[in-house]
């Protein structure tokens, strides 16, 4: 059997949200007792919260939504770059770029530990350049633990507009703590859910044969 990481945030109550978005919520609908034979729950969630893939639908109008997106850029092969030497902005010096050479998937591990209790609001953002280079090489997904390819504060989403311009596909909050770069199996679905910007994956990285 190969090794599976598995790289996505626990959704719970407290796991950090875009500042202003409301908190993950699971409710109970049902619990097992008397003439009940089940526990049922369901949940509440803003569509950016832990791990995720966005949609082109979140930074265009005409952008497919999380159902109807290709499912090819969230499962194949992938390589896992550290650039936790970046400061404040993942530039294209800080990049391996022989390590990407080939890969059609890209995951950059900018934390030295993930935020699980805390938002970050000074997350390593990613430069448009890298993505455009990125993008001219062939990469079809780049995905990053910060909680954005572009700064909390940004307007133009730079980042994602270049992503855009290659159709890509983005994956972000994901969690590559415990993780030697190197190259893996990527495996991180969006659900189909309909006019839906963004969707919560289960990310998983499993080791090569
Ligand atoms: N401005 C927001 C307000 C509310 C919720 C999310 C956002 C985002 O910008 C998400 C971010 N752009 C992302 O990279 O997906
Ligand atoms: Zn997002
Ligand atoms: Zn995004």
């Amino acid at each position: 059997m190969s090794r599976i990481w598995d790289i996505s945030q626990p959704l719970h109550a407290g796991v950090p949200v875009w500042p202003g978005e409301p908190a993950f919520a699971l409710h109970s609908h049902a619990v097992i007792g008397d003439g009940c034979p089940v526990n049922v729950g369901g949940m509440s969630t803003p569509l950016h919260a832990g791990t995720h893939g966005d949609a082109p639908l979140h930074y265009a109008n005409d952008g497919v939504s999380s159902a109807d997106s290709d499912l090819d850029p969230y499962i194949g092969p992938c390589v896992l770059i550290d650039v936790r030497h970046a400061q404040g902005r993942v530039e294209v010096g800080d990049i391996d770029w022989d390590a990407v050479a080939g890969a059609e998937r890209v995951l950059l591990r900018t934390y030295e530990t993930f935020p699980h209790h805390v938002w970050d609001s000074d997350f390593t953002a990613i430069a448009a350049e890298v993505i455009a280079r990125l993008g001219g090489m062939g990469v079809r997904l780049i995905g990053t633990d910060a909680a954005s390819l572009d700064p909390e504060q940004s307007k133009t989403l730079d980042a994602h507009q270049a992503v855009k311009a290659a159709d890509m596909r983005i994956l972000e909050g994901l969690v590559l703590d415990d993780v030697p770069s190197g190259r893996y199996e990527l495996i991180a679905l969006p659900l189909r859910i309909v006019g839906a910007d963004a969707s919560p994956v289960r990310a998983i990285l499993r080791e090569l044969a």
